[in-house]
């Protein structure tokens, strides 16, 4: 039960006057913003294991290919990795005439100097300032009032100014983000980067970059809207500004965010293809950019082969992408359901090459994105478990339990990895009988008899005789137990344990036979599934059991089951 939440959270209020003064919500996103990916910075930081320089240049190089003119390439002062790569791109001429790259530091002489020398002779390059500015931050991690916060910014500006007077070989742009603008008074993030300004002198022609992050994003996206509406509205000389947003994920509405931001007057939004970054990751560039470009908008950036894109960021972040991530997801092109398939089906029959695109349930095209619709649930080596087991349901009636979805999905994989071909309906559903339902050696059931006794004492309640082929030899065992399955478990003196069980009825009338699905551990092993099908319930969970315990020693050796020294019951 969840505790009440109202003494311990209070509701994020930005505006202690009220901000009726808004326009955006009247506003329309009629063009792209300017992107910057920071991906090899933000994204990179939270990675499990960061990129090595291989993996970001991998990376670095898909960015220029997508299209993409801003690119934080690093946090130079933090690590030699970053502070390397960052000489890379520079002292082997590796950045394209029209992209800026971006260097992130913290407010301090010694970082602001390592951070310019990184960047140093590169045509253009900016230097990215920050301090957070929240109150919280304030009082608890800085111990500063208001004033020494604002001197902070002030001081890192003239900092970075007189390192890069130092390499006047490079076209130098600057960024300043008050961060945590969040959660900071909007007045006083005002003041802060209206200090920055009369430092930095930022012209119309040479804009400065005030980003306001969602460091932790911490209320709806209307009310971040107005926050930068807030700016927009009242930052000095705006002309000389560019207006960049970053919002962060924390409440699932980063996207909502940053497209209210936009309306909102942000000229400029940063973020992660596929929506990496720190804890619930920063907005994802992909989304955005595919959702202006279902409005009818180019967002500028080429993602004709998403899959390519999302080969590469799994590779260099080494984390997946979600099945059902909007426009690259595994199974975001792909209908389970009959009515969904059929109103697709219609809708591409329908649809003319060179028309407005209706089809139903489908958003945007999906050879928009080098993408296919799967009618038919095809199954190869990029399928997950979702088309395995639609098609084991669809054709066969068996409805598999979730982890044994995963399971055997697994197996099918390896076939599919070995052969690299496409695996058929038919192929699936024989691979799921060599693996499960024909698994009948060296343990198979002959014939058994129940009784079941409800006045018996406690695990007597039912008594079993069965007779087994055990590796060609009959055997006769008889055991007893609180429920038929626990009889038969008993009955093998193994040391089997059932952890989980389901079961359902296939086909209807006379026709009906029944499914078992039980997980097992044998002794301390992981546990693994056994499937059984039989016209009699009972028989199809002893059926189960035995596919399981079979498995496991075929895999194991017997020695492994008699090592087992856990004996348990079920
Ligand atoms: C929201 C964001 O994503 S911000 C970016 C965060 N990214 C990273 O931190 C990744 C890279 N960072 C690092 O590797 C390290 O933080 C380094 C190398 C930059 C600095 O390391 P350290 O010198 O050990 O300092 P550390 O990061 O722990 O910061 C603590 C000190 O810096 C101060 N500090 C923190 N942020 C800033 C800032 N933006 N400007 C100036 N000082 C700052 C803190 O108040 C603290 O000061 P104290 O030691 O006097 O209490
Ligand atoms: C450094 C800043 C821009 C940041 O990443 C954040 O505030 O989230
Ligand atoms: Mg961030």
């Amino acid at each position: 039960m969840l505790t009440d939440p109202s003494k311990k959270y209070i509701p994020f209020k930005p505006f202690t006057k009220d901000f009726s003064e808004r326009t955006w919500p009247s506003k329309r996103i009629t063009h792209p913003p300017v992107w910057m990916s920071t991906d090899l910075r933000d994204g990179n930081q939270s990675l499990i294991e960061p990129m090595s320089v291989e993996r970001k240049l991998r990376f670095f190089e898909m960015l220029i290919k997508t299209g993409l003119k801003e690119i934080e390439v690093g946090f130079p002062s933090a690590s030699q990795t970053d502070f390397d790569f960052v000489r890379k791109l520079v002292d082997e001429n590796r950045i394209p005439e029209d992209v800026t790259i971006i260097a992130l530091t913290q407010s301090r002489p010694e970082l602001i100097e390592r951070t310019v020398e990184a960047a140093a002779g590169a045509k253009k390059a900016m230097i990215h300032l920050y301090n957070a500015c929240a109150p919280a931050f304030r009082k608890i991690v800085f111990n500063m009032s208001r004033d020494e916060v604002k001197q902070v910014a002030v001081d890192g500006t003239r900092w970075v100014m007189e390192n890069m007077a130092k390499h006047p070989e490079t076209d130098w742009y600057y960024e300043y983000s008050p961060e945590v603008f969040s959660t900071t008074e909007p007045e006083f993030a005002l003041d802060v980067c209206n200090a920055v300004t009369e430092v930095w002198k930022p012209t119309p022609q040479k804009k400065i970059v005030f980003n306001l992050p969602a460091t932790v994003e911490a209320t709806t996206p209307n009310m971040y809207a107005d926050q930068v509406e807030f700016m927009h509205t009242r930052l000095n000389k705006r002309d000389s500004i560019v207006i960049s947003v970053h919002p962060h994920n924390d409440r699932g509405t980063a996207v909502a965010a940053a497209e209210l931001a936009m309306m909102a007057g942000a000229d400029r939004v940063e973020g992660c293809l596929f929506g990496n970054g720190e804890r619930t990751g920063n907005v994802d560039l992909v989304t955005l950019a595919l959702n202006l470009y279902t409005q009818g908008i180019h967002p500028g950036l080429d993602f004709s082969d998403i899959d390519e894109v999302r080969r590469c960021v799994e590779y260099c972040n080494q984390l997946p992408v979600h099945p059902r991530h909007p426009y690259v997801g595994d199974l975001v092109f792909t209908a389970f359901s009959g009515s969904h398939q059929d109103a697709i089906k219609k809708g591409l029959a329908q649809q003319k090459p060179d028309a407005v695109w209706e089809v139903p349930y489908l958003p945007i095209d999906p050879a928009d994105l080098g993408r296919t619709y799967d009618a038919v649930i095809r199954v190869n080596s990029q399928s997950g478990k979702g088309g395995v087991s639609y098609l084991l349901e669809q054709e066969h009636g068996l409805v598999l339990p979730r982890r044994l979805q995963i399971e055997f999905s697994r197996a099918i994989q390896r076939v599919t990895d070995e052969t690299g071909r496409e695996v058929t309906s038919d192929d699936v559903y024989s691979l799921f009988f060599k693996e499960y339902l024909g698994k009948s050696s060296p343990w198979k059931l002959i014939k058994h008899r129940i009784t079941g006794d409800p006045s018996a004492a406690q695990g007597q309640h039912f008594s079993i005789d069965a007779e087994f082929d055990v590796n060609g030899q009959r055997q006769s065992l008889s055991g007893q137990g609180d429920g038929a399955i626990s009889a038969f478990v008993n009955s093998l003196s193994l040391p089997v344990r059932i952890v989980d069980y389901h079961e359902h009825a296939i086909g209807t009338g006379t026709e009906t036979r029944a499914a078992c699905y039980v997980e097992v551990k044998i002794g301390d092993s992981l546990p693994g599934f056994g499937v059984g099908v039989d016209v009699d319930i009972v028989t199809a969970s002893f059926k189960a059991v035995l596919s399981a315990v079979n498995r496991y020693i075929q895999e194991n050796g017997m020695e492994a089951v008699e090592a087992s020294t856990t004996s348990t019951t079920a």
